[in-house]
């Protein structure tokens, strides 16, 4: 299989007043891989993803999406790009169903606009039909169909990440970026969540991860970055970040 490299950022730096948060930091990442993300509390994780994804503006950087760059400068320029995020602290439209959150998402690709759908245009009205059909395609694939009319707020923890994740797929990202999907989830709903990550990952997708759960960063994971006060502290296959010494220092030989 030949590969292709699908992000590669290079030599981002970011700082917030005296804080250097990010100090030139740069990802490679190939076409259906998944990606890790690693470090300490406050090691600037979040921050490289604001910045990958147009929330944040780096001081410097460059970034290029399949061989072409593309400038983060609004998240949904990014999204148009192609990557698609979750966050860290869930962000769903709560009293939406859950099935109208993935349709919101699927508005990125759609084509009708706004006045379109005002004015249930046949061509609008058919659009919003395939929308629909594709949510619940989504729903089904990420194992929460049966929930599809439920009222978002009212899905469980483990549910309601599943479906930030269908709503990011709904949007057909060249990358997933998912931001501690993991936190506040139990062995089962983590385990649960393992699986899904390997079926998108099977779908071909490149999927970019925050987590701190460290056995399911190793498990997954093709290669990582480690982060610590914002400077890469190493890169590379799970087995050998694990050993290597200056991440054993930072972060693994700590709370882990
Ligand atoms: N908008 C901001 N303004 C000022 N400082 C910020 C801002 N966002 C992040 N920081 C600081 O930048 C540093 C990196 O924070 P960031 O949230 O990226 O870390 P993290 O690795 O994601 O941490 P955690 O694992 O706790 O989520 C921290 O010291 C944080 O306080």
């Amino acid at each position: 299989m030949s590969e292709q490299v699908l992000l590669q950022i290079a030599g981002v730096n970011k700082r917030f007043g005296g804080l250097q948060a990010l100090s030139n930091v740069s990802v490679k990442i190939m076409q259906g891989q998944i990606y890790g993300l690693i470090g300490p509390n406050g090691a600037g994780k979040t921050t490289f993803f604001n910045v990958i994804t147009g929330l944040y503006q780096a001081d410097t950087g460059s970034f290029e999406l399949a061989g072409k760059p593309y400038s983060p400068s609004a998240p949904h320029e990014v999204a148009k790009a192609g990557i698609a995020r979750t966050f860290q602290n869930i962000r769903l439209f709560g009293e939406m169903s859950a099935l109208e959150n993935v349709m919101v998402g699927r508005h990125v690709r759609t084509h009708q606009g706004v006045l379109g759908a005002v004015l249930h245009h046949k061509a609008a009205r058919k659009e919003e039909a395939e929308i629909r059909k594709r949510a619940m395609e989504l729903l089904d694939f990420v194992g929460i169909a049966q929930f599809a009319n439920r009222t978002s707020r009212y899905l469980s923890y483990g549910d309601q990440r599943r479906l930030e994740i269908a709503r990011a797929l709904a949007t057909d990202p060249q990358l997933l970026a998912l931001d501690e999907p993991a936190a506040g989830m139990n062995a089962t709903e983590k385990l649960a969540l393992r699986e899904l990550l390997v079926k998108i990952k099977a779908e071909g997708k490149t999927i970019l991860l925050i987590e701190h759960d460290v056995k399911l960063v190793m498990g997954l994971c093709d290669r990582l970055t480690v982060l610590d006060y914002g400077k890469p502290i190493a890169e590379g296959l799970p087995a050998d970040v694990q050993k290597n010494a200056a991440v054993i220092e930072a972060y693994l030989g700590g709370a882990h």
